[in-house]
């Protein structure tokens, strides 16, 4: 499992808001003066209806001359406060938008990069609609909450306060009425942000699960073709894209609730104040200026306040979207380097398991214990530049037994060495670059030719790419594409057949020239034409180097050097194929079955 270090709830949540903050590093000064910009606003704001007041209550009593010379100040006043507002208001609405972009980017690489450090058991266990979900929507909803978040707030709080003690200071009877109703709202709006924060998180899960169901089809979309099974796709689709409106209906009648809820509050608040600064007009307590400058102020009272309630919505799916973002990038991989890893130094290419033990890890909170073991005690020790067959009945754990190797996977205990090394001392980087993969799944990036042959080696140059399609048998396809080299090969490859596309990835190997090589059914999805160019491409590319073969056709094997029968995650018999024939053990039963097979 992937490990994040224990903390206490409150150390945790510290945690978080300084990690958060630590993104706006970069952008202080974007952030500095959005800040400035959010209460220039305010301060505007918040002096509006008291310059109104004035006049109401002063000059616009006096003679018409003294309004008319006023007027002009006036005019001079409001334009240059309205221009200072729109520039301010421009500069929130768009650099503070930008900031917010700036910040996302930086965690959408962070997150990337914490995807490509997984180990192979992280990407078994989580599904990649999710993984998707969270690098899209999780950030969009961080990054909002980033730059609307402290202007929303800061604006706000300016507003509410000025308001506050503007309104106490016009009237403190209605300020006492409106503080009861306030205090309501509160109460109110903190109960409903329980009651939404379980609806948000039930719609987060569902838009996850439409992902996932998007990926899988589009992912398999020949299967579904062949099977013409759309429409059980398109059920399955109805059924989790279904859930996803209940989710939103729900998520959007609680939203409805809560803001009628609000409206409701503000309906009764500005009803009390009319009713009850009329009663005070009507006693010689209030002037009717008064009255309509504090109705002016409950709105800019009250307005940032709902903006604030409003914004809890953003903000709560912006503060679950960055715990999740948090638990992935602090997650470390299963596999990592032990300290002071030295690079792998491959001199002779022995290959040794020594009564290795291994069981997948089911990701459902077990320990490795409760999993059942796939590879229970091998042993197989493999000669430098050998060629060795591993058959066996499916499921036996061949495929596993090679994972294990270039440290997909780590074993329970045992070991593997490499001319002695043990795979777990040395770095994963030389390792792996020291082990070629060929399979039966191909996968090419979308992209060309060239591009693809050259995978994980930029630096190669295109005498070294058609060197290597040279001995991948496919050099000579490629000359016949109208664009050679620099033919697009289509989304995973499907602008070419399967015989073409193993060529391809056999190309790569040969770039890559490793000096072990693993060959997992490399050839079991070809038809015999197909197979025939492969299987000489192959045969090619293991000259010289240690091989590892796994296939199912056992005409395709019995050229290797050695055969190991793997049954049960164990070795059961070793040989040559004329000596485990003679024998008449496993091997000669499947050899036998699949002769007779094709011959029946
Ligand atoms: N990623 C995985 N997570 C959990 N279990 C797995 C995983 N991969 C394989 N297994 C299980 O491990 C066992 C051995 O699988 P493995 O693919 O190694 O067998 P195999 O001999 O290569 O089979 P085949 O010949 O059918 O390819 C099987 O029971 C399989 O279900």
């Amino acid at each position: 499992m992937s490990t994040v270090s224990p903390k206490s709830p409150a150390q945790h949540r510290r945690g978080l808001f300084a990690s958060f903050l630590g993104y706006y590093a970069g952008q202080m000064h974007l952030f500095i003066a959005d800040i400035v910009c959010a209460i220039v606003v305010a301060g505007i704001d918040l002096a509006f209806p008291q310059i109104l007041r004035t006049l109401t209550g002063g000059l616009f009593r006096q003679g018409s001359d003294a309004i008319t010379s006023a007027l002009v100040y006036l005019l001079v006043g409001f334009v240059v406060m309205y221009a200072v507002r729109f520039g301010c208001r421009y500069f929130v609405a768009y650099w503070g938008h930008v900031m917010g972009a700036r910040m996302e980017s930086r965690m959408r690489e962070d997150l990337f990069d914490a995807y490509e450090r997984m180990s192979l058991s992280f990407f078994d266990r989580n599904k990649s609609g999710d993984l998707m979900s969270r690098l899209v929507s999780d950030l969009f909803d961080i990054s909002e909450a980033a730059h609307h978040g402290p202007e929303f707030l800061l604006i706000g709080f300016i507003e509410v306060v000025g308001s506050f003690a503007i309104l106490s200071f016009i009237n403190v009877p209605l300020t006492v009425c409106l503080g009861v109703v306030l205090a309501i709202l509160v109460v109110y709006n903190l109960r409903a942000n329980l009651q939404m924060k379980a609806v948000f998180r039930e719609n987060r899960v569902r838009i996850s699960n439409v992902n996932s169901r998007l990926e899988d089809s589009l992912a398999g979309v020949r299967v579904v073709k062949s099977f013409a099974a759309e429409d059980v796709e398109r059920e399955k689709f109805r059924e989790s894209n279904e859930a996803y409106l209940d989710s939103k209906v729900r998520m959007y009648r609680a939203m409805g609730r809560y803001q009628a809820g609000i409206a409701a509050l503000m309906g009764i608040l500005y009803t009390l104040i009319v009713v009850m600064g009329g009663w005070l007009i009507a006693q010689g307590q209030m002037e009717a200026t008064d009255l309509a400058t504090y109705a002016l102020y409950i709105s800019l009272f009250t307005t940032p306040i709902e903006n604030i309630l409003n914004f809890t919505e953003t903000f709560q799916k912006a503060i679950a979207g960055f715990r999740r973002f948090k638990e992935m990038v602090d997650s470390q991989p299963e596999i990592e380097d032990a300290p002071g890893a030295s690079a792998l130094k491959v001199t002779k290419g022995a290959i040794s398991y020594h009564d290795v033990h291994f069981a997948y890890d089911s990701g459902d909170g077990e320990g490795a214990g409760e999993n059942p073991e796939v590879i229970r005690g091998l042993n197989l020790d493999i000669r430098p530049g050998e060629t060795i067959a591993l058959v066996g009945a499916s499921g036996g754990g061949k495929s596993t037994t090679c994972a294990l190797l270039p440290r997909f996977y780590d074993v329970d205990s045992g070991s593997i060495t490499i001319d002695g090394q043990d795979v777990r001392s040395v770095t994963q980087r030389s390792l792996r670059e020291a082990i070629g993969i060929v399979q039966q799944e191909v996968y090419l990036f979308d992209g060309t030719i060239a591009e693809n042959i050259a995978y994980g080696n930029p630096r190669a140059t295109m005498a070294q790419i058609e060197q290597a399609a040279e001995k991948a048998n496919i050099a000579e396809f490629i000359e016949t594409l109208p664009d050679g080299y620099e033919t697009q090969v289509g989304e995973r490859g499907t602008r070419l057949s399967g015989g073409q596309k193993q060529r391809i990835a056999i190309a790569r190997v040969f770039l890559k020239d490793p000096k072990i090589l693993i060959l997992d059914e490399a050839t079991s999805a070809l038809d015999n034409e197909s197979e025939h160019a492969v299987q000489e491409s192959l045969a090619s590319l293991s000259r010289g180097r240690t091989t590892i073969v796994i296939a199912h056709r056992l005409s395709t094997i019995k050229d290797a050097d050695e055969i190991a029968t793997i049954d049960a995650g164990r070795v059961v018999e070793r040989g040559t194929h004329e000596e485990l024939l003679a024998r008449g053990g496993t091997y000669a039963r499947y050899y036998r079955m699949q002769f007779e097979g094709a011959r029946a």
